[in-house]
């Protein structure tokens, strides 16, 4: 997170840390008790190993009372996701076991509703990615408030050229942004998860290239077939 600040602890307790070998790589947001939801790109180069999943944790490092890291039974990345591009950029990773649920540990619910949030809305993201451009690191959570753009000016030739579909949205990316690490992380808009942090490399804190996140929306049916095939 890019000019954003310290969240307060625990106040975001639906955020998931993904991790490998212990080191956080990309974000992610529980929507059910054994399911989390991040993105798709985040598993390149990961050669097929499984995540392990953070939750209940501000600090990365320091030792928090509610904090547990859980393994993964099951990744399904979306079908129409690719190297290519940021389409479908969305990853279902199914937990070994329902994970605890208390003050620390709780679902965020996903917008179900498939209608654009209205441009200038502001919403709030939140990551242990870079917070500096030269990629400086942070142990504890942080977060951002940034106004939602129309497509229409994220389309713009001079932003994102016609890449942004119907299934994605943009936010201003003036000095406060999202960055790498944030990934996979959720974009929340009035206390609903709207999106998920695209994980395809991008330059942040330029208000040039917009920040863009796959809207869950249209993926509602997706989410609900997969959790209920691979339920019991
Ligand atoms: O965050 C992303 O957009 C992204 N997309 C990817 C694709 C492949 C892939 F193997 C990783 C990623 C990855 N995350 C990262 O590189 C994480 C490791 C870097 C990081 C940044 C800040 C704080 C901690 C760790």
């Amino acid at each position: 997170i890019l000019g954003g600040y310290e969240a307060r602890p625990h106040l975001r307790p639906y955020m998931a840390s993904l991790q490998l070998d212990g080191q956080h790589v990309c974000g992610g947001f529980l929507i059910a008790e054994q399911w989390v939801l991040s993105a798709a790109h985040c598993t390149e180069g990961t050669n097929g190993k499984l995540f392990q999943v953070l939750l209940g944790a501000h600090s990365l490092t320091e030792p928090e009372p509610h904090k547990r890291l859980y393994r993964v039974r099951a990744q399904i990345a979306h079908p129409g996701s690719n190297i290519h591009n940021n389409r479908d950029d969305l990853l279902l990773l199914q937990l070994e076991e329902k994970a605890e649920l208390n003050a620390h540990v709780k679902v965020l619910p996903f917008q179900r509703e498939d209608r654009d949030v209205e441009a200038d809305t502001l919403c709030e993201a939140a990551g242990w990615g870079t917070v500096t451009h030269s990629g400086r690191r942070p142990d504890k959570l942080q977060q951002v408030e940034r106004p939602v753009i129309s497509r229409e000016l994220c389309n713009h030739r001079t932003r994102h050229d016609q890449t942004i579909t119907e299934k994605m949205m943009c936010t201003d990316s003036r000095k406060k942004d999202t960055c790498k690490g944030d990934s996979g992380g959720p974009l929340v808009c009035n206390g609903v998860a709207e999106g998920v942090v695209t994980a395809g490399s991008r330059v942040c804190g330029n208000y040039k290239k917009p920040a863009i996140y796959t809207r869950i929306a249209p993926y509602a049916a997706w989410i609900d077939g997969v959790m209920a095939s691979a339920a019991g």
